[in-house]
């Protein structure tokens, strides 16, 4: 393969499947459910390719059902992370020399085991551990996992394609080396498919990782680990290690081998990372590379051109679909007065329609936000709401955390824009409404974009185009993901490249070549076909002629 120039074509995006009654898919997934809620796995740390055992271990429970265990995982401590440092750098002087092909040919076979043998393995472990229903578990676990692989199987192409000019008499070309040292992943527990990237991504480009998951989407990333494996991807290629972030994390950005970070997760913790390796940063070879996506306070802002029921649909799917616990879910809306009253009666008929339980049960919409922790944060801020007399909550506003963490979908009704809910971003099933008066549209605008420090997602519906204009451009640095007449969550892989700016992290565009490139550094050669012989400028040969 050395001997040719192979193209990889733009692929399709994975379908998503119906999960309906009957089908084969919901009867293999059915099936998955079942084996894996009778089980109790014991997760090792995987370095070197081997498995490692350090008998620290730590549960994983259903968030819908939290007095069932699925798995134990082992934890890392800083001997495991240097086993798992050793295990990378050892790794990536065969993995970087391999042919792109053979990388690009384990990561397609990764995206064609998820496809088709593992598909129910992996949604239904990603259903069980973070509590979701069968077709969000399908757009991430499935869809947009196998999409970041195939798609950036062939952006690889082009980026390799991407060569500078050469005048007569001279070779240039760029070498897209990756990284000197190793890159440490760190997941969030939201995306499966996020988990697979920032893993898959610099591998692909020649790196070598270590990857931390989060506590509470291990069952899945082990899965994931697997699939890895089975695959074909050498050993020491990704170290599996889970265990505290932050005991994790401080031997990491003491190593001098240290050369990059692929992080999403909230923006708390991104700056804290990024300080430390500040505080690091004299120890290191070279500069570390530091990508991170991380949280959001996105909107909706309705025009009064609207239609009411997009404008409805928009606000329950954006705001209540995984619990709310999406980077990009609608957490803020901005009403007209005049179409408000239509909007709340349609919304609270959808609401009384949502079920809220086990995801074992492919009726309930909503499911379990993801722990205690977050359950208690989530209602603390209701409970703000329901004890200021700027706010209402006009839907929702319960919680039960006595089985499974379930929190009712919730709207709360302000009379501040400023209301902390506005501003704060909750990551649970929270919105908040602000009613403004029609003709105050062009000042509400400015309010979007003023009100929070992230930049993130965000939705505009109108039906009028010079509306739609007119706020693109007012809410231009708003939202890396804008959407006009769409729900502001959702985003495909080659489709809508995904990333926000401000405090929403580094806007690297996953699922795109712009991540792509962030994980190489490169290399210009020059070669001179005919080197000169005289050191003389060709006027100093002249002048001496005459
Ligand atoms: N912008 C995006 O693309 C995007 C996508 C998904 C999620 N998110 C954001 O992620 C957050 C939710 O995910 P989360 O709860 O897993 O985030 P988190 O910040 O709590 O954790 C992310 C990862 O960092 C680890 N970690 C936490 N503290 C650490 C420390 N001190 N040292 C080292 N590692 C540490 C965690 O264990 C986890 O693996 C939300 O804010 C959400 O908006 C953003
Ligand atoms: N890319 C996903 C969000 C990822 C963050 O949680 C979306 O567009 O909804």
């Amino acid at each position: 393969m050395n001997n040719a120039i192979f193209v990889f074509d733009y692929p399709e995006n994975e379908p998503v499947k119906s999960y309906s009654p009957g089908t084969p898919e919901r009867r293999n997934l059915q099936k998955e459910l079942d084996r894996m809620s009778s089980e109790t796995v014991d997760i090792p740390l995987i370095i070197g390719g081997k498995e490692v055992r350090t008998g620290d271990t730590e549960p994983v429970v259903m968030p819908h059902d939290h007095g069932h265990i699925l798995a134990n995982y082992h934890k890392a401590g800083p001997e495991e992370v240097k086993m798992a440092i050793h295990a990378a750098l050892k790794a990536h002087r065969e993995w970087e020399s391999f042919s792109y092909v053979e990388r690009v040919s384990v990561t397609l076979r990764i995206a064609e085991l998820i496809s088709k043998k593992y598909r129910a393995t992996l949604n239904a472990a990603t259903m069980l551990g973070q509590s979701k229903n069968a077709y969000q578990a399908e757009i991430d676990s499935a869809c947009e996992t196998i999409d970041f692989l195939r798609f950036n199987a062939h952006y690889i192409s082009d980026i390799y394609h991407e060569q500078p000019h050469s005048d007569p008499g001279f070779i240039n070309r760029i070498e897209y080396r990756p990284l000197e040292g190793f890159i440490f992943s760190l997941t969030p527990f939201n995306f499966t498919a996020i988990a697979s990237n920032l893993n898959m991504s610099p591998v692909l480009m020649g790196n070598t990782v270590l990857w931390k998951p989060a506590s509470t989407s291990i069952l899945s990333n082990y899965v994931l680990m697997q699939i890895f494996r089975e695959a074909g991807l050498p050993e020491g290629v990704i170290n599996f290690i889970p265990g505290a972030g932050s005991v994790v994390g401080n031997a990491i950005f003491t190593d001098r081998n240290f050369a990059g970070l692929h992080f999403t997760g909230s923006n708390v913790t991104f700056n804290r990372l990024w300080m430390n390796v500040a505080q690091n940063l004299r120890n290191y070879k070279s500069y570390p590379k530091i990508v991170g996506e991380t949280g959001g306070k996105d909107f909706i802002v309705v025009h009064e051109s609207a239609h009411v029921d997009e404008v409805s649909t928009a606000i329950v799917r954006g705001a209540f679909e995984y619990q709310g616990q999406k980077c990009s879910a609608a957490s803020r809306a901005y009403l007209p007065a005049s179409l408000w009253p239509l909007v709340r009666n349609r919304v609270g008929e959808m609401l009384s329609e949502v079920t809220v339980g086990d995801v074992r049960e492919f009726s309930n919409f909503m499911n379990a936000v993801i722990d205690e922790a977050s359950f208690d944060n989530i209602m603390n801020y209701i409970s703000k709401a329901k004890q200021s007399p700027d706010a209402e909550v006009i839907f929702g506003g319960n919680g039960d955390k006595s089985k499974g963490y379930f929190i009712e979908p919730t709207v709360i009704l302000t009379k501040d824009p400023h209301f902390i809910t506005m501003e704060e971003e909750i990551f649970g099933p929270v919105l908040t409404i602000y009613v403004y008066e029609d003709k105050d549209f062009n000042e509400m605008l400015k309010l979007v974009d003023e009100t929070s420090p992230y930049g993130l997602t965000g939705a505009i519906f109108a039906h009028d185009r010079q509306v739609l204009d007119k706020a693109s451009k007012a809410l231009k640095y708003s939202a890396g993901n804008l959407y006009f007449n769409d729900k502001p969550t959702g985003a495909v892989v080659g489709q809508q490249p995904f990333g926000g700016s401000r405090q929403s992290g580094t806007n690297d565009k996953a699922g795109s070549h712009l991540n792509l490139i962030r994980w190489t550094s490169p290399r210009t050669i020059k070669e001179t076909l005919l080197p000169p012989t005289d050191f003389r400028y060709p006027f100093m040969k002249e002048d001496r002629c005459h």
